[in-house]
């Protein structure tokens, strides 16, 4: 698929996977194990927002938190493939922001309930413009960063991944056939926090590109 058609991966992606716990520090900062397997979960696409439209705070919800994150645009359609053929299959990434109903996610994890309404409301899946592959020589050795109003937040490497991207892509693809526009959300590095409303979310992947985002009730 030609990478001008691949850059709307919003308009025609199926499916957003997301991975969870990452990374050790972030695993660790909220008090949850460091995972044996990925631990996978899904957005819809009616999550997306792109830049110049709004992050909303979901109603009820009164602890909205930023993660910023690495994602993978697939480009081709593949299904059980190994880690050492899959990134053939990669098209391009981009940067998003995993916005987590902190408050709804704990109620549900107390209880045993799915993420769905905490991780996939409307607007829980800020994206940037698509960064074809060749942009990202590396996918891990980047660093990514967030602030909220300027103060910074989250700093960290893809090198810290416990879980890396063949090996994401290779376990995610065991399971669900992946389609050109999904994306593959690889988790956040520490520094999660939360936003209100008026806050501005900025995030970048260092010398590749920035993207920003303001809060809205
Ligand atoms: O909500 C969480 O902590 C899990 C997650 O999405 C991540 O680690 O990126
Ligand atoms: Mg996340």
């Amino acid at each position: 698929m030609a990478s001008a058609h691949l850059s709307r991966f919003v308009d025609f992606g199926r499916k957003i996977i997301c991975v969870g716990r990452n990374y050790s520090e972030h695993a660790i900062e909220l008090g949850n194990a460091i995972p044996e397997r990925p631990l996978l979960f899904l957005k819809p696409t009616s999550s997306y927002v792109e830049e110049g439209s709004p992050i909303k705070i979901p109603a009820g919800c009164s602890s909205l938190h930023h993660e910023i994150e690495l994602g993978v645009v697939i480009k081709s359609k593949c299904s059980k493939v190994k880690p050492e053929d899959v990134m053939i299959h990669v098209g391009g990434f981009c940067l998003a922001l995993d916005m987590t109903a902190r408050d709804f996610q704990d109620e549900a994890k107390k209880k045993g309930h799915p993420w769905t309404l905490a991780k996939g409301f409307d607007t829980s899946c800020p994206v940037s413009a698509f960064i074809p592959s060749e942009k990202i020589m590396d996918p891990h050795n980047i660093e990514l960063w967030c602030s909220v109003n300027g103060v910074a937040r989250q700093r960290g490497s893809t090198k810290d991944m416990i879980f890396n991207v063949p090996t994401l892509l290779s376990y995610i693809s065991t399971y669900f056939t992946l389609e050109p526009g999904d994306v593959v959300l690889t988790g956040t590095p520490s520094g999660v926090g939360p936003v209100k409303v008026g806050d501005v979310i900025e995030g970048g992947i260092t010398d590749v590109l920035t993207m920003k985002f303001m809060v809205e009730k």
